[in-house]
């Protein structure tokens, strides 16, 4: 059998890097960045909603982590997030995972993740 998806995103540290840079590129995509570059001067709510989602994808891949934050739908309510914004987040995902020089496979797991949690996102 193949590895996990947590195994082939690099485990806790691999995933903490590749949160550490889509978070990044979140902040520096002009159609996004609104949206994060505030919790620039909150770095206790911008760690804390980091480390929700690491754990959000540790577990969600197949990891150990559990997950404390708060459901999608719940968090991203009230927010109002467009279908182009959520594409936003997924091409600076993917981006991200070309950095790192994830495989087609893998990319693939993710985008099945993502694709399954856009109606709990979008327009809430
Ligand atoms: C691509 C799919 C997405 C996933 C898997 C995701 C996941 C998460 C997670 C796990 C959290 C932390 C929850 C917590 O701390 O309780 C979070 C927070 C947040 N997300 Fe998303 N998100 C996604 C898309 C988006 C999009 C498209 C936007 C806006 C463009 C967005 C904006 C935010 C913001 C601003 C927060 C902080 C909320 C707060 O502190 O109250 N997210 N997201």
């Amino acid at each position: 059998m193949s590895e996990s998806l947590f195994v082939r995103l690099g485990s806790k540290k691999g995933i903490i890097k590749i949160v550490d840079d889509v978070v990044e590129a979140h902040m520096n995509n002009p159609i996004i960045s609104a949206r994060f570059t505030p919790y620039l001067e909150q770095p206790e709510n911008l760690a804390m909603v980091k480390k929700h989602t690491v754990d959000f994808f540790s577990m969600g891949s197949g990891g150990p982590q559990a997950y404390t934050g708060r459901d999608m739908e719940t968090t991203h309510k009230g927010m109002n997030i467009s279908a182009a914004e959520y594409m936003e987040t997924m091409d600076d995902i993917f981006k991200v995972l070309d950095k790192h020089e994830k495989d087609d496979q893998t990319k693939k797991d993710v985008l099945e993740i993502l694709w399954s949690l856009k109606g709990m996102i979008i327009g809430k």
